[in-house]
């Protein structure tokens, strides 16, 4: 890809997302790069599965990959460019053809890339980009009887929405419709008294405020025992008060505005909760502002309730909330993290007791499809961890079937400011 596109891709990013420079590069550059790549190599894998042909001299088996029949809905996220650009070819790099609707919000970026695509040589009517309104799109694709699959990214109500149209329509299709989504997460970092503080303190910070909590992987609920909850909180607030919030075009900017108004207002929903219930207190943060922008401080919250709502449902903003845990109760309040949510996206440990380490990555392998052990639950890498939730959050198609796809060294989630 050239030098003035990659920057393009940054600049769209930027203005159209509100990504800062930092997130901007790491998505629609790198990550946009590597899927292209990953995804070929891939597929040429696939075509090297054939089926044993026991005698040769007789029969040759084999097995050919090709397109389906009809039309695959592409239907991506604001989040991430990368994610838009890479739903869209992966079906079509094996033969299909697809119809991709971009989000509202982030329809610059996404139209920059389909124009690459074209440039580069991909010939009309194969990917077919189609900026629409979500339901008017839903319904049109849902009830057409050449829909060959859905490949799906963003919320839970959204795809569950889409899975009941199709149930709905399922007498209509000329072929069975796949349905692929990957969907919301209520990441959390469990901290063990053995674990490594510096790590916990830096891994958390990025992990919940980069790109304003708008990673799907983002860090929202943190469990940590009592006894290193001060000194942790200490370094965290210390940080809180570094950062800065403002516009994505200035390169000192940390956090930026949330993408929307309904985006602002979930947030908002959730600030005011915190302020009127006797269980949650605000350490840091807890304003927001959309006089200018969206805006919504990075909040950290203190809570005496690991079951509140804020611990459960998804955001998709700069708050974490923190339960700090009597230390030798680790085990009870494990259960409590493996109970509390319907998601099972990303999650992370952080301990460095051999035997702790295994009983929780044994108590938590259905709780997250990306399992980070003493690093940060986001920026995993195309090809490296492959990424997919589990339970609500997806359906845990990666190219791995791994859990546990990450086993970074202690220092691994380290960083500053
Ligand atoms: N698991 C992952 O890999 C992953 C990655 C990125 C984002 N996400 C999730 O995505 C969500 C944030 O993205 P969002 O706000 O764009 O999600 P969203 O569900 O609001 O929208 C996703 C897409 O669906 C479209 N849409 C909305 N209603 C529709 C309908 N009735 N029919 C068809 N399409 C419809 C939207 O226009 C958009 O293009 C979060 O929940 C986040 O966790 C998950
Ligand atoms: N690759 C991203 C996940 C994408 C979801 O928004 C991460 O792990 O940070």
């Amino acid at each position: 890809m050239s030098k003035e596109y990659r920057m393009d891709l940054m600049a769209t990013t930027m203005m159209g997302q509100a990504k800062n420079i930092v997130q901007a590069e790491i998505d629609a550059v790198c990550e946009l790069i590597d899927f292209l790549r990953f995804n070929v190599q891939y597929a040429l894998s696939l075509q090297t599965q054939q089926p044993l042909s026991p005698s040769a001299f007789e029969t040759i088996n084999s097995q050919n990959l090709r397109g389906m029949e009809g039309f695959w809905a592409a239907i991506s996220p604001f989040n991430f460019t990368a994610i838009g650009g890479n739903l869209c070819q992966s079906p079509a790099i094996m033969g299909n053809v697809t119809v991709w609707k971009p989000s509202d919000t982030a329809m610059l970026s996404n139209y920059l890339v389909y124009k690459i695509y074209r440039e580069a040589g991909l010939p009309p009517g194969v990917i077919n980009f189609v900026p629409a309104d979500g339901p008017v799109f839903g319904n049109t694709v849902t009830a057409s009887k050449h829909l060959a699959g859905i490949n799906f990214t963003g919320s839970v109500r959204t795809f569950q929405h889409l899975w009941k149209q199709v149930a709905n329509n399922i007498e209509k299709y000329r072929t069975y419709p796949r349905l692929i989504g990957e969907c919301g997460g209520k990441n959390f970092h469990f901290v063990h008294k053995s674990g490594d503080l510096e790590s916990v303190v830096n891994g958390t910070i990025r992990s919940a405020f980069e790109y304003g909590g708008q990673k799907c992987s983002a860090c929202s609920r943190m469990y940590i025992p009592q006894s290193m909850w001060p000194e942790v909180k200490e370094k965290m607030l210390k940080i809180h008060k570094e950062i800065q919030v403002g516009s994505p075009l200035e390169v000192e900017t940390f956090v930026s505005a949330v993408i929307d108004d309904k985006s602002f207002a979930r947030n908002k929903s959730y600030l005011d909760h915190a302020k009127s219930s006797p269980n949650l207190t605000i350490l840091a943060g807890g304003k927001c502002d959309d006089s200018k922008g969206y805006f919504v401080e990075p909040t950290i919250i203190e809570t005496t309730d690991p079951e509140d709502k804020i611990m459960k449902e998804e955001i998709f903003g700069p708050i974490l909330t923190v339960y700090p845990y009597p230390d030798d109760q680790y085990k009870e309040v494990a259960d409590i993290l493996e109970e509390t949510s319907p998601f099972a996206l990303t999650g992370a440990i952080f301990a460095l007791d051999e035997e702790v380490k295994e009983e929780l990555i044994d108590k938590f392998r259905d709780c997250a499809g990306n399992f980070y052990i003493n690093d940060k639950s986001t920026g995993s890498v195309v090809g490296q961890q492959p990424f997919g939730g589990n339970r609500l959050s997806g359906m845990n198609l990666k190219e791995c079937c791994c859990p546990l796809s990450y086993d970074a060294p202690v220092k691994g989630g380290h960083y500053s400011f």
